[in-house]
């Protein structure tokens, strides 16, 4: 059974005089990590809204093992957790790092250790423990998203759903952080559903992808041969529109 699945998910935002999604579809099955891919303003961010459960389609449903997410309560909270793309304004400046990463744990009133779950979570993103007393204003960008990434996985998720997670990083640190989210992915057996324009990114971190044209899914399947050989013209234009660096000598 998926893990987390959108069923023939139709969303209008309130006063629209068009749907923003129809029809969509997408099944996230427990280890096959997943990317989102279209251009800008097909639905990507609504469709993650959805399966976040932070808005409630207008037909079709939004599962989390079966269940509706509308209803599927703690577990669902506790399982699906997400990354925003801007690490400067998803962390509150007013609080330290120890109470941001601690969160989850409090709000889903989690028992044990919440000193030692936040050490490990901090230690799982390359932060040392003592940065839990400093406040996000002392971090880069790229160690901020780190911090946002502990706050993430500190209750350990299965799903981690991320919206153009690298995208406000400079190019080294979007590898850095690459690099960390394939390595919770191996490690934790995290499960990834991520929307990125970045299709080297969509490439590295995701085994399937799913191509929204406005609204619809127009083609799904194995990253490989969705971006190596697409079958959709949408895709075909997708693809090709990524600059190549010009071959030399
Ligand atoms: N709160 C809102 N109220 C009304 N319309 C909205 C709202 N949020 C998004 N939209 C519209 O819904 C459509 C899809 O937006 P969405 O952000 O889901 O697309 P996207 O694929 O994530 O785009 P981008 O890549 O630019 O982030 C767009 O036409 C957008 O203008």
């Amino acid at each position: 059974m998926s893990l987390l699945e959108a069923r023939d998910v139709g969303f209008a935002y309130r006063g629209a005089s068009a749907p923003v999604l129809s029809d969509v579809s997408v099944a996230i099955t427990e280890g096959r990590s997943t990317a989102l891919v279209g251009e800008s303003g097909a639905g990507k961010t609504t469709l993650l809204r959805l399966l976040l459960g932070l808005a409630r389609p207008t037909s079709g449903a939004v599962l989390f093992d079966g269940v509706d997410v509308r209803s599927a309560g703690r577990a669902f909270r506790r399982s699906v957790q997400t990354v925003f793309q801007d690490p400067y304004s998803s962390l509150d400046p007013r609080q330290r790092v120890g109470r941001i990463v601690s969160e989850p744990l409090r709000s889903l009133g989690l028992p044990g250790d919440r000193g030692a779950a936040v050490a490990a979570a901090l230690d799982a993103v390359g932060l040392p423990a003592d940065v839990v007393d400093r406040y996000p204003h002392e971090f880069s960008g790229g160690q901020r998203q780190r911090i946002a990434i502990a706050r993430a996985i500190v209750c350990e998720p299965r799903v981690l759903l991320a919206d153009e997670p690298v995208s406000a990083l400079d190019v080294s640190t979007r590898v850095r952080i690459v690099d960390l989210l394939a390595e919770l992915r191996e490690t934790r057996g995290l499960t990834l559903v991520m929307v990125s324009h970045d299709l080297a990114v969509v490439a590295t971190l995701c085994a399937h992808t799913a191509v929204l044209e406005r609204g619809r899914i127009v083609e799904q399947g194995e990253t490989a041969s969705v971006l190596g050989a697409p079958s959709h013209p949408y895709t075909r234009r997708l693809v090709s529109a990524v600059p190549r660096l010009p071959t030399l000598g």
